[in-house]
């Protein structure tokens, strides 16, 4: 068949930012300037015409989708004549490193637990269940932290299953930005959320299918809903090398740093380091396994070098 290119079926209906800007509707402002100001990770931009424009259709769009989600759930519920508990709808968060996943997460956390009657929200990072550094460097993969091998994929998918099943208290480890590594003995708890954020890089990875046929799990299989936040490379590595400059003259000068060794480096010096981190590392993660999960999300939020969304894709039903 002829299939010329202007009658290929687009997964996606594309807006503008003004476009997007007006499915607002009648959504309420529940954020002060001071709680969004406290949710912006360092070097991201955040503001009220940010939450107004982007944000508030975005908990428009996802209180309809869970409201949805919820009725289809209790009429298969209805049909099979059971009595369940109920369901989290949990909603993966992904994108480069450096591309401001936490923030992103964190603002959808806050705007979603105002919702009426208020749900509980909790966020959780795919950090984590990265192995820890022992590990890595045992297996010689120490720079290719955020690859899908440095994860511990079978944990992260038995928190998941837990979380759908409906368990209490469930675990999640915990990494520290500062040690760089994964804390020993630390976790935080989920107990039964109506709505979970899950944020990370990897959240949308697939891994290879097996050839005996038997069914492998994979993050997204748990996700109800999920958003990609999109940036150009050149505009994130700019990004990536600013944010490192700054915790440079910050978190790097605390002496349980990682990174404390380039506290002292010059501007020059910190950005080859910065940039040598970036091509080594997080670009090849992003071309090899992060902008391949793209084209699966149910959102993509494509931001200009300012940092505010330009674009917004939603996936059609
Ligand atoms: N070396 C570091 N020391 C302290 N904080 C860091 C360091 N690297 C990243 N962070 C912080 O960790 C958070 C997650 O960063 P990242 O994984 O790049 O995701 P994103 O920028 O998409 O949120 C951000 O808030 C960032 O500012
Ligand atoms: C820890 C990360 C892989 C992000 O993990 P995520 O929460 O997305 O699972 C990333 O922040 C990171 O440290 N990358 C390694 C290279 C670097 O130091 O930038």
């Amino acid at each position: 068949m002829d299939m010329r290119a202007d009658q290929q079926y687009n997964p996606y209906r594309n807006f503008s930012r003004e476009q997007w800007a007006k499915l607002r509707d009648d959504t309420p402002m529940t954020l002060e300037a001071g709680e969004i100001a406290a949710l912006r990770s360092m070097y991201d931009r955040l503001d009220l015409r940010e939450v107004e424009e982007i944000y508030l259709p975005l908990s428009r769009l996802l209180s309809i989708y869970v409201t949805a989600t919820q009725r289809l759930y209790y009429a298969q519920r209805k049909f099979l004549g059971i009595e369940d508990r109920k369901m989290p709808y949990i909603i993966g968060v992904a994108g480069s490193v450096a591309v401001g996943k936490s923030t992103t997460a964190r603002v959808l956390q806050a705007l979603l637990a105002r919702w009426s009657p208020r749900p509980k929200v909790d966020l959780v990072t795919t950090d984590g269940f990265l192995y820890p550094n022992a590990v890595l460097e045992r297996d010689g993969i120490m720079q290719k932290k955020g690859f899908p091998e440095s994860y511990d994929l079978p944990t992260l998918l038995q928190f998941l299953s837990d979380i759908k099943a409906g368990r209490n208290a469930v675990r999640a480890p915990v990494y520290s930005h500062l040690t760089y590594d994964v804390v020993p003995n630390k976790w935080v708890e989920v107990d039964q959320p109506d709505i979970l954020i899950v944020e990370g890089v990897n959240v949308l990875q697939t891994g290879r299918l097996p050839r005996d046929g038997k069914a492998v799990p994979v993050v997204s299989d748990f996700f109800d809903f999920s958003v990609y936040i999109d940036a150009d490379e050149p505009v994130l590595r700019d990004w990536y090398v600013r944010r490192f400059l700054a915790l440079r003259d910050t978190a790097f000068h605390d002496p349980r740093s990682y990174f404390n060794r380039y506290a002292l480096l010059s501007d020059e010096e910190a950005t080859a380091t910065a940039l040598a981190i970036w091509e080594r590392t997080n670009l090849a993660n992003l071309e090899d396994n992060i902008l391949p999960t793209r084209p699966r999300a149910t959102l993509i939020l494509k931001k200009g070098a300012d940092h505010v969304v330009e674009n917004v894709a939603l996936r059609r039903l």
